[in-house]
């Protein structure tokens, strides 16, 4: 990790450790940070000496449902994949695995409540607003810590997300290239898809 990137002493985050991560999409490194501000801690797979510039990168908001149980109603398992096969290949890159970002920061239960909704008929933002929620909650400041503390200087953005674009900038990432991270839709997931573009102004085709 970097040595000449001093981090501030009053920071919430702090790194926890680091051990090799064999999986089916190539050897990772995983390192793992506290995040005293959303109690969480989240982790980071990354290939290579990721110190430096033009870094492949993908931030993921953490989905129970999509990453870890096939969930069909959303395209973050397929993506998760996606992603981690894209840095195996490329050699050198990092996944920052965002905990505590689950429906895009409403949490489970309110996300599962989101999910009956949409069952009755609104769409992702209606039904997030209908709940009393903004459309999204998340904050990526531990994600802007992570890239300071692994020498990170600029990347290479894995998301179809302008927001996150523009959330990562104002927290001084500087977003060298952003690259589409599409996954074939399902019929389940179609609707999810289009009010994603529609609605939040993702580049989905
Ligand atoms: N509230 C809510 N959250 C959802 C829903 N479907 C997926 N999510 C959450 O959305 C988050 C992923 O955000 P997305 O908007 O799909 O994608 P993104 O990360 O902003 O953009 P990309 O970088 O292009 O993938 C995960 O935390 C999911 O749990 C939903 O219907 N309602
Ligand atoms: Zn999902």
């Amino acid at each position: 990790m970097s040595d000449t990137l001093p981090v501030p002493a009053d920071t919430p985050f702090v790194r926890g450790h680091t051990a090799r991560l064999p999986t089916r999409h190539g050897d990772f490194s995983i390192t793992s940070y506290r995040d005293a501000q959303l109690q969480v801690e989240h982790v980071v797979m990354h290939v290579g000496d990721v110190a430096g510039e033009a870094v492949l990168m993908r931030i993921h908001s953490e989905c129970l449902t999509g990453d870890i149980f096939g969930s069909l109603r959303c395209d973050c398992g397929p993506q998760l994949e996606l992603a981690l096969q894209r840095i195996a290949l490329a050699g050198r890159g990092l996944l920052i695995y965002m905990r505590g970002h689950e429906g895009r920061g409403i949490g489970i239960t309110e996300k599962l409540k989101a999910y009956t909704l949409q069952d009755q008929g609104l769409d992702t933002v209606d039904a997030n607003l209908a709940l009393g929620h903004a459309a999204d909650l998340r904050r990526f400041d531990a994600a802007a810590f992570i890239l300071q503390d692994m020498g990170v200087r600029s990347v290479r953005l894995l998301s179809n997300n302008p927001l996150k674009v523009l959330a990562l900038e104002e927290l001084g990432i500087v977003v060298q290239a952003r690259q589409p991270h599409e996954v074939p839709s399902n019929p389940e997931n179609a609707g999810y898809l289009r009010t994603k573009r529609d609605r939040m102004g993702h580049w989905l085709g």
